[in-house]
C-alpha cells in the first residue's frame, strides 16, 4: 500500500429512499505523500461531499478512506490529523492573528516559546511577517486567507484539505494568491487535497488534477497532460474545450493546417485559441475564416469566427486588431490549443 492519503471506491450519499442524493459514485484516488491533488469539476459535482468524507464530517456510505493503508472511516475528524481550510476562512474573531494561527499547536507550561517561533515561521511564510498583535477584523479578504492558511499548516497536518480556498477573493487577488499557496505547500512538502471550480487555480496549484463529473472522476493527471490529452469529450468540455471535429474534411484549408497537429485518428478537440488570427494576410492562401462578433477579454482580444470545416470557434487576434463582423481574415494553428481525444469520444 501506498504512502498518503487512499480514497477507495467512496460513495456519499445524501437523504434516503427515493429522494436520495448520490453526491459522490463509488471514487478511487490516491493521493501520495508529498503531493497537492486539486479535485476540479462543475458546481453540484460533488467535490466538496468527497473532501468532507476525507475529513471525517461526510459519512461514507461505501467504500473506505485510509490513510498510509490504515482505515481512517472510523476516525472522528479532529484524530485524523487532517488539517482544513475554507473559503471563507473562518477566523476567530475575538483572538489575534498570532492566536488564530495558535489555535491548533500545543499548550500549557513551556510550549509558549516553541508556539511563538512556529506562529512567526509561518506568518513570514505566508508573506505577513510580524502581523501576530493585528486585529482579524482589519485584514483584506487575501490577508484573511493567508492567515486562515498559517492556522491550518501550523500543526503539521499530515493532510491539508483546502475547499475552494480563494474562491471568495476577486480575479487577480486570486491568482497571485494561488501562486502563493503553491509555493507555500511545496515549501512545507504538504501533502494536499484542493477542491476548486477553477481551472486556472487547479493548473496554478496541483501536482495532478482529478476532473470530477456528477459525482464520478473522469480522470486524473499531471496539468499539461491533462490539457493535452483530455481522456473524453466530457472532460475536454469541463476545461474549456469548444469544438469537435469526429470526420475530418480534408477539401478544408483551415482542416488541412490542423491536420498537420494530428499525431492519431480520432476526434480534434479545439479550445479557444487554436487558431490565431494572421492580420494583413491573403485569405486564399491557407486557412481562413469569418467574422461573427468581437470582444475583449482581459487586455485579449477574442474573436468569434466561422471557420468553413471546423465550425464558429474563437480566435485570438493582436490586442489593437479589429476587423468588421463577416470579414474574412487568415488563420494560423497554435498547437497548444488542439487536442486529439481517442475515437469515438
Ligand atoms: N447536506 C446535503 N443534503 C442534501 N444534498 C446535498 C447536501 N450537500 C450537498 N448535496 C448535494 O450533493 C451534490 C454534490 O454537492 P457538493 O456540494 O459536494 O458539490 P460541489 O461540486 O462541491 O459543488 P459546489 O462547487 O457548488 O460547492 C449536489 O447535488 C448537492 O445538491
Amino acid at each position: 500500500m501506498s504512502d498518503g492519503l487512499q480514497v477507495h471506491d467512496v460513495v456519499v450519499r445524501y437523504g434516503t429512499g427515493p429522494d436520495a442524493v448520490t453526491a459522490v459514485d463509488h471514487v478511487d484516488l490516491d493521493v501520495p505523500a508529498g503531493e497537492v491533488v486539486a479535485l476540479l469539476g462543475p458546481s453540484g459535482c460533488g467535490k466538496s461531499s468527497l473532501l468532507r468524507a476525507v475529513a471525517g464530517l461526510e459519512p461514507v456510505a461505501a467504500g473506505d478512506v485510509a490513510w498510509d493503508g490504515v482505515s481512517v472511516a472510523r476516525t472522528p475528524v479532529h484524530r485524523r490529523g487532517f488539517g482544513l481550510m475554507f473559503q471563507d476562512g473562518q477566523l476567530f474573531g475575538h483572538l489575534d492573528v498570532g492566536a488564530n494561527v495558535a489555535y491548533g499547536l500545543p499548550r500549557g507550561r513551556g510550549a509558549r516559546p516553541a508556539r511563538d517561533a512556529r506562529v512567526a515561521q509561518l506568518l513570514d511564510l505566508v508573506g505577513l511577517p510580524g502581523l501576530q498583535r493585528r486585529d482579524v477584523a482589519t485584514l483584506s479578504g487575501g490577508q484573511r486567507q493567508r492567515v486562515a492558511l498559517a492556522r491550518a499548516l501550523a500543526p503539521r497536518p499530515r493532510l491539508l484539505l483546502l475547499d475552494e480556498p480563494l474562491s471568495a477573493l476577486d480575479r487577480t487577488l486570486r491568482e497571485r494568491l494561488a501562486l502563493d499557496l503553491r509555493d507555500v505547500l511545496v515549501a512545507t512538502g504538504t501533502t494536499a487535497l484542493l477542491v476548486t471550480h477553477d481551472q486556472d487555480e487547479a493548473f496554478a496549484v496541483a501536482d495532478r488534477i482529478a476532473v470530477m463529473d456528477a459525482g464520478r472522476l473522469l480522470q486524473v493527471a499531471a496539468p499539461a497532460q491533462l490539457w493535452a490529452r483530455p481522456a473524453d469529450r466530457r472532460t475536454a468540455q469541463l476545461l474549456g474545450y469548444e469544438a469537435f471535429l469526429g470526420a475530418l474534411d480534408a477539401d478544408a484549408p483551415a482542416v488541412r493546417a490542423l491536420a498537420a497537429h494530428v499525431p492519431h485518428p480520432g476526434v480534434v478537440a479545439l479550445a479557444a485559441g487554436a487558431f490565431v488570427v494572421v492580420p494583413d494576410q491573403d485569405t486564399t492562401a491557407g486557412p481562413a475564416g469569418d467574422v461573427h462578433v468581437q470582444r475583449s477579454r482581459r487586455g485579449r482580444t477574442e474573436v468569434v469566427v466561422d471557420v468553413p470545416g471546423v465550425g464558429r470557434v474563437t480566435a485570438l487576434a493582436p490586442s489593437a486588431w479589429s476587423a468588421a463582423p463577416g470579414t474574412r481574415v487568415a488563420l494560423r494553428v497554435d498547437p497548444a490549443g488542439v487536442a486529439v481525444l481517442p475515437a469515438g469520444s
